[in-house]
């Protein structure tokens, strides 16, 4: 691990089922900035951020946060350690207002609301509004907003702009660059025009293993690469 890693994880193993679906899953986030998490459907992304917050058992390896060992920790510890999570599924509370499900996010002693507003102003204005009356779009931008109201040291952040609009893409781009300026992030996500725009590192898996590491920027650039590692031509369509 290098000295700069805020995260870490070496040689992670997880079985769902009969499936070996991360086997021997290493690799470091540097402190700072975004760092992408790439990959084609099933391959283990999501897993790999369940596994180091130990929401699935992990049958070997390590993950390590800042230099710390965190593996045998509970998933509440990992999380009081400064890891915040938003989840692929948006879990907001469909029946609380936008304001109860941000108080109930709370975890430290000064919640940053001043942060939460100004990146997201429409959520100031929809406190009384419930949750599940927001659209897709706003909806993901109260679980960010969940996350970034603590002060966390890495965020995990899975596929924040799937399924949304190109203007909610770019919306919930800006408050992601943003929330990088204050934390690291490890993003999952699919729209290769997300991951040019804010990661400066790429990790990409396949059949639960890391088969690329480096600058985001090199592996964009080269466009037969991207094909062969993500099936998708750089500008992000499917390949033919
Ligand atoms: N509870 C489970 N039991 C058995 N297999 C599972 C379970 N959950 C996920 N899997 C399998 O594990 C593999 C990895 O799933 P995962 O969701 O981590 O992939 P992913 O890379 O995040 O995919 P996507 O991009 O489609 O979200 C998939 O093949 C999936 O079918």
């Amino acid at each position: 691990m290098s000295p700069a890693s805020a995260l870490s994880v070496s040689d992670l193993h997880t079985y769902l089922g009969e499936s070996h679906v991360l086997q021997g899953v290493s690799f470091d986030v540097a402190a700072g900035g975004v760092t992408a998490l790439l990959g084609r459907n099933g391959v283990g992304k999501t897993t790999t951020l369940r596994a180091m917050l130990g929401l699935v058992p992990r049958s070997r390896g390590t993950v390590a946060l800042a230099g710390d060992d965190v593996t045998r920790l509970a998933t509440h510890a990992i999380v009081r350690r400064g890891v915040g999570y938003v989840p692929e599924d948006r879990d907001v509370f469909a029946g609380l207002t936008v304001d109860e499900n941000l108080r109930l996010a709370e975890r430290g002693r000064d919640p940053r609301y001043e942060l939460v507003y100004d990146l997201f102003p429409d959520l100031r204005r929809r406190g009384a509004q419930r949750a599940g009356t927001l659209s897709g779009g706003q909806q993901q931008m109260v679980a960010i907003a969940r996350a970034l109201l603590n002060d966390n040291r890495v965020l995990l952040v899975d596929e924040p702009t799937k399924g949304l609009s190109p203007l909610l893409v770019s919306e919930v781009a800006s408050a992601l660059e943003r929330a990088a300026q204050l934390t690291t992030v490890l993003l999952v996500e699919q729209n290769l025009g997300v991951v040019q725009r804010l990661a400066r590192h790429v990790v990409v898996l396949d059949g639960g293993r890391v088969v690329y590491e480096g600058v985001a920027e090199e592996l964009l650039a080269d466009h037969a690469r991207v094909r062969q590692l993500l099936g998708v031509h750089g500008e992000g369509r499917p390949a033919a």
